[in-house]
């Protein structure tokens, strides 16, 4: 049964508590929003949710595997944009670039995408990640209009198919019935 819970988690950074008693439990289907002003923690919470940070106390249950979107792409930005995605989601690229709107640019060397396709094919490796987990860090960042309403159709897809999100965002994306956490 796919789920990821937070209980009672802190997180510590540079000697500084960023936030304590945060919790969520999600389980199939649920989304949670994260928010809060810049520096508060959103994206130190998603890496904790991903299990590459440690939390300073609480805990983490994870039950799934994950697909992160974080601040880098990891794609090799010398490949052509296919063969750079299939390094990491396989036969599943096609779909995945149409999925995000980039499938016209399958030959297109990773290194000259704009700020927002670059965004879309960190989405194509989250959506061809086959994960139940997705975490989302600023997904809307760079994206046009069209961009954020296919974001908000793909995480509502995702979920409906029983998948989870956990989405930290300065940008309005539509969650219906996602947990709120502000940080302060
Ligand atoms: N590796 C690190 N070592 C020490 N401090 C760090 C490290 N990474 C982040 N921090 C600090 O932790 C705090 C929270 O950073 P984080 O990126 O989680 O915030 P955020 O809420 O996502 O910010 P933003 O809205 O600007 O993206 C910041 O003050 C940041 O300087």
């Amino acid at each position: 049964m796919t789920g990821l819970a937070l209980a009672d988690v802190a997180c510590m950074r540079g000697g500084r508590m960023l936030f304590a008693g945060v919790s969520v439990a999600l389980g199939a289907g649920d989304a949670a929003l994260v928010s809060g002003p810049n520096g508060v923690g959103k994206s130190s919470l998603i890496r904790i949710a991903a299990g590459l940070l440690c939390p300073a106390a609480g805990a983490v249950t994870r039950d799934g595997a994950v697909a992160l979107l974080g601040e880098s792409h990891a794609l090799d930005p010398e490949l052509p944009l296919a063969r750079a995605l299939a390094f990491w989601i396989g036969g599943r690229t096609e779909a995945a670039m149409a999925a995000v709107g980039l499938a016209h640019l399958a030959a297109v060397p990773v290194r000259v995408l704009s700020t927002g396709q670059r965004r879309r094919a960190g989405l194509a490796r989250v959506v061809g990640a086959d994960a139940p987990i997705w975490l989302l860090d600023e997904p809307a960042n760079g994206l046009d209009a069209d961009g954020v309403t296919q974001i908000e159709t793909l995480i509502a897809a995702h979920r409906a198919a029983g998948g989870i999100a956990i989405v930290a965002t300065h940008q309005p994306v539509a969650l219906p019935g996602a947990v709120r956490v502000t940080l302060h």
